[in-house]
């Protein structure tokens, strides 16, 4: 969706909509507040505590905090021609974190690893979906070009710049030593012994919050940045942001404060015209680019007949009128949706492999647990291509693959995968044949195009929309509570065994993730943001940090200029103030340390290097506090970056794949242990 390549950036939009405020009329239960998880450190201890659970009972865990019914519900957009959205039929208040967390899968670099096909190419599918590294926080700093996949709220939520509800949590903002994604398995269990390392994403608990009261039955919307939508102008046309709304309302309030309803009908109509004619000659007349997009953004806002202006008032605001159906009907989604909640996310109950997915109610055999579109992904998007020797070019050796392969469904056979974006689904782990209590089958959802199973490969491939969708069906009744397994297949299972022998025998190419150097622990990350004294690069010779390890330093470059030589310690000091805006830190080596007045104070050197401009942008930085200094991973050191840990794709029975996707003799992707067995 947003960015890509630094060129769109997710923004903290605080919009706040009167008309949210408005419908939220009832105060809800006290459960639904203490279900908002509170602090981060609450939710932590929580998660602990289910994670106790889940060792002692078997897998099984307690759910008191969830509604019986279901409250999330996918259903057709209320944007014209959108395509699904996401609904809750429960109120969400203000800053409430959204109770279903998210997994973020990293892509890597894809501009320098990817064929030809992808990366940058807009015309690929998978190329709307990714956020730019700011949404998960020090995802910056992870490789040199970070992208992110974010299902749930990141993916299935539509964006409407003018009714905006929901945006990512940042607790990195006000406590530097998070990066508002990691959860707590991944520093708890994650040590060298486990073979599952690198296989599944760091970033397990990416969590949304409200950004303003959201009402039962309303339509989820977060923000892509008004940049995404002038990218695709060709393709979407002409989108408004909140201030081209907010400017639209102000009109028709002149408007109808000028012209009453009781005028003349044609009057009124005449008036009218008078007003679009206005607003279309203000696009004629502008004098530059931006002035004529931001004329024709407000011009697109308005209404086209003062009868629909009239609905304008009954509604609000231009914002709620162009999206009439934003709060439905809670009846209407229990009829036309199909229920996303009914799974959340806590560690597996399974040995290394991360987290997975819990039932939230009892289902029985045969129901429908949760129903997901899919993007389809062509598999050499996912394949990462070495460098020639001068680094230019791609060479001709695949070094390994995105991570986001382990997120798929597909078949050795097809080169056609299927990643899945509903809440939660991507937690589901593979239970083998003898724990599976579920299936991925193609959904019979109404609003499913089962009809693209005849389509041929080539215009799968080429296709720009989303059609196709999975359900998660029950194969025997689910407590509430259990973890939800499928069986992800024999080609998976031996790829995975065949993992395990590797491991444990020590032997290569696994031996890089034994090696603590290179992929280093994140406990160790986290313990060193809690010492209150940073070591600086001298003290460091003797007295080394994991080689893991950097520093970055989050501080607000001074208004004005630098501290100059002149300036006294006391007006450098206010001047370096720390910032919580990730996207504003550096990278930093610690030169020396001061206290004053009981306080450390640390000069700093950036080193920055403008890769757009070439230019050395490397600031020496005196006077930053120790709050301003962060511990981070070292660009490549996450597990998720090591080109040796496990990759597969999750597999589908070769069954449900259409004879025509079936393209590849599919021993060629992995070196296969038993190359002519014919895995369903
Ligand atoms: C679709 S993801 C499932 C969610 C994942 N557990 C997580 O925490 O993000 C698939 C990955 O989960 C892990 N996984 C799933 N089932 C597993 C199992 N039975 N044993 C070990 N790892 C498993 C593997 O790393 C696999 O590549």
């Amino acid at each position: 969706m947003r960015k890509i390549g630094g060129l769109l950036c997710y923004a903290a939009v605080a919009v706040v909509s009167k008309n949210g405020e408005d419908l939220f009329s009832r105060h809800s239960k006290e459960s639904y507040l203490s279900a908002r998880g509170g602090s981060d450190a609450s939710a932590i201890e929580q998660l602990r505590d289910r994670f106790e659970q889940a060792k002692n009972h078997g897998g099984d865990i307690a759910l008191d905090d969830v509604d019986d019914l279901c409250t999330v519900y996918l259903a057709p957009s209320s944007i014209p021609n959108s395509g699904l959205g996401m609904y809750t039929t429960r109120e969400i208040r203000k800053e409430e974190s959204f109770h279903l967390r998210e997994v973020g899968v990293a892509l890597r670099d894809r501009a320098v690893h990817s064929t030809g096909n992808a990366g940058g190419d807009a015309t690929k599918l998978l190329n709307q979906y990714p956020w730019s590294n700011t949404v998960l926080t020090h995802g910056i700093y992870e490789t040199s070009m970070m992208e992110s996949l974010v299902p749930g709220i990141g993916m299935l939520a539509n964006s409407h710049l003018g009714l905006v509800n929901m945006r990512h949590h940042d607790p990195w903002k006000t406590e530097t030593h998070k990066d508002g994604t990691d959860s707590f398995h991944y520093t708890e269990s994650l040590t060298m012994d486990d073979v599952g390392r690198g296989s599944y994403s760091t970033h397990g608990h990416v969590i949304f919050e409200a950004t303003r009261n959201v009402a039962a039955g309303e339509e989820l919307f977060v923000s892509y940045g008004a940049t995404w939508f002038d990218a695709r102008e060709d393709r979407l046309g002409v989108i408004p942001d909140e201030a081209n709304f907010i400017e639209a309302d102000g009109i028709l309030e002149r408007f109808f404060r000028q012209n009453k309803e009781e005028m003349k009908e044609f009057e009124l109509h005449r008036q009218y015209k008078l007003l679009l004619d206005n607003a279309e000659q203000r696009v004629e007349d502008a004098s530059d680019k931006d002035e004529k997009r931001v004329a024709k953004k407000v011009r697109a806002a308005l209404p086209n007949s003062v009868m629909d202006a009239f609905d304008v008032l009954r509604l609000g605001s231009t914002a709620r009128w162009s999206a009439k159906d934003s709060v439905r009907d809670v009846d209407w989604l229990k009829e036309h949706g199909a229920c996303i909640d009914n799974i959340r996310s806590y560690p597996s109950s399974l040995p290394n492999a991360g987290s997975g997915a819990f039932s939230t109610r009892s289902i029985k055999e045969g129901d429908t647990i949760t129903t997901t579109p899919l993007i389809t992904i062509e598999r050499d998007e996912l394949m990462l291509w070495g460098r020639n020797e001068s680094g230019e070019q791609r060479s001709q050796e695949l070094i390994g693959h995105q991570q986001l392969l382990n997120y798929c469904y597909g078949h050795r056979k097809s080169s056609l995968l299927f990643f899945p974006y509903s809440p939660v689904v991507n937690f589901v782990n593979h239970g083998g044949p003898e724990k599976s209590n579920a299936e991925m089958r193609w959904s019979t959802y109404s609003y499913s195009k089962s009809d693209w199973l005849a389509e041929p490969l080539d215009l799968m491939k080429a296709n720009m929309k989303t059609g196709l969708m999975f359900d998660l069906v029950a194969t025997r009744d689910i407590k509430r509570g259990e973890e939800v397994l499928i069986d992800y297949g024999g080609d998976w299972e031996e790829r995975w065994q065949q993992h395990m022998e590797d491991w444990d025998s020590g032997k290569t190419p696994l031996d890089d993730l034994h090696n603590m150097t290179n992929y280093g622990n994140t406990s160790a990350v986290s313990e060193l943001n809690l010492n209150s004294i940073v070591r600086t690069v001298e003290e460091q010779q003797s007295d080394p940090y994991p080689s893991h390890v950097a520093t970055i330093c989050l501080f607000n470059q001074p208004e004005g200029g630098e501290c100059s030589d002149g300036a006294g310690e006391v007006l450098c000091r206010s001047r370096w103030e720390p910032s919580f805006d990730a996207t504003k830190s550096k990278l930093c080596d610690i030169i020396s340390r001061r206290t004053i007045q009981g306080r450390d104070w640390y000069t700093v050197s950036t080193n920055i290097f403008d890769k757009v401009s070439g230019e050395d942008m490397s600031l020496a930085v005196e006077f930053i506090a120790r709050d301003a200094i962060n511990f981070i991973h070292r660009p490549y050191t996450k597990d998720q970056y090591a080109l040796e840990a496990f990759r597969h794709e999750i597999g589908l029975p070769l069954s449900m794949i259409p004879e025509q996707w079936l393209d590849l003799e599919g021993d060629e992707l992995y070196e296969w242990p038993s190359d002519n067995q014919e895995s369903e």
